[in-house]
């Protein structure tokens, strides 16, 4: 069974070619490949499928807002196997992917997601580096709530991507004392994050740019979260009192650029492709 793996800085896929949506994505499955040791290891999986093909094998229920069935569709999925709404640094690396292995020849596409078609811009696609911008879509604010750690309380916002982040400005964090916090398990409120959430702590904006890092609903810390950099940007301009501009975002992977203009987001940033091989067809078959 063919594979890639791939990175969006440093949040990092295995990348399933499966166009006719043929594979069976068990939570089993997909916690087994992304367990770093008796799996390849990753953030999460992106499948690529056409969109029509996963309406046909009944796992979407009918085409996605913005797509069509002959799009290419990122299936995502969380290292612990779960399906989330959408993925910002997938997307990039799944854009470039496309590119990279010749399966779309145009530099402006739509990739299909549970959150809705989301038009990229491949700037630059090479057999290892490329860089891609997303549409991100709507971002919508949810109100006030707020994040523990070691029982201090961290006032945040909520703010949904298409997927659901708790993003927390902190006015007294700097780069370093934000390297210094316990991000194994912070605290948020279910009732107001029924399904579960992203949480970002970030600093304010200083010289155009913040500092964030991020716990990961159904993956846990990453270095990276696209939508997660959406949420923070939006959150820092907001602290500010504005309600659009560029920020860059700087994560431990590494750093991107995202414009908020009438409260819908672009992403841009770098894409990985770090390897291509192959998932033992046993190994795969034994699992449930
Ligand atoms: N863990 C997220 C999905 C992956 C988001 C992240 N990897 C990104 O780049 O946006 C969730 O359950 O909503």
């Amino acid at each position: 069974m063919e594979f890639s793996k791939g990175h969006g800085t440093e949040n990092d896929f295995v990348i399933l070619p499966d166009p006719d949506a043929r594979l069976t994505l068990t939570s089993d499955r997909i916690a087994a490949l992304c367990d770093r040791r008796r799996g390849l290891g990753a953030d999460g999986v992106l499948r690529v499928a056409r969109t029509g093909a996963l309406v046909d094998s009944g796992l979407l229920d009918a085409l996605p807002d913005g797509t069509n069935a002959d799009d290419w569709f990122m299936d995502y999925r969380n290292a612990d196997g779960s399906i989330a709404e959408m993925c910002g640094n997938g997307v990039r690396v799944f854009a470039h992917y496309l590119t990279a292995e010749g399966l779309e020849s145009r530099e402006n596409f739509v990739v299909g997601s549970r959150a809705g078609g989301k038009p990229v811009q491949v700037h630059s696609t090479g057999p290892v580096a490329g860089e891609v911008t997303v549409e991100m879509g709507r971002v919508a604010q949810l109100g006030e709530s707020s994040a523990t750690i070691d029982g201090r309380v961290y006032p945040g916002i909520g703010i949904d991507v298409g997927n659901p982040h708790l993003a927390c400005v902190d006015p007294n964090l700097t780069g370093a004392s934000l390297v210094a916090l316990d991000l194994t398990a912070p605290g948020y409120d279910p009732g107001f994050f029924p399904q579960g959430v992203n949480i970002e702590f970030l600093t304010p904006i200083e010289s155009g740019a913040v500092d964030m890092r991020v716990h990961e609903r159904g993956v846990g810390e990453t270095r990276s979260c696209g939508t997660g950099t959406v949420a923070a940007a939006a959150a820092a301009l907001r602290h500010d009192g504005a309600d659009a501009g560029v920020v860059r975002v700087r994560i431990p992977g590494g750093a991107v650029e995202v414009r908020i203009e009438d409260e819908h987001a672009w992403l841009r940033g770098p894409s990985v492709l770090v390897a291509h091989g192959a998932i033992s067809d046993e190994w795969w078959s034994a699992l449930a």
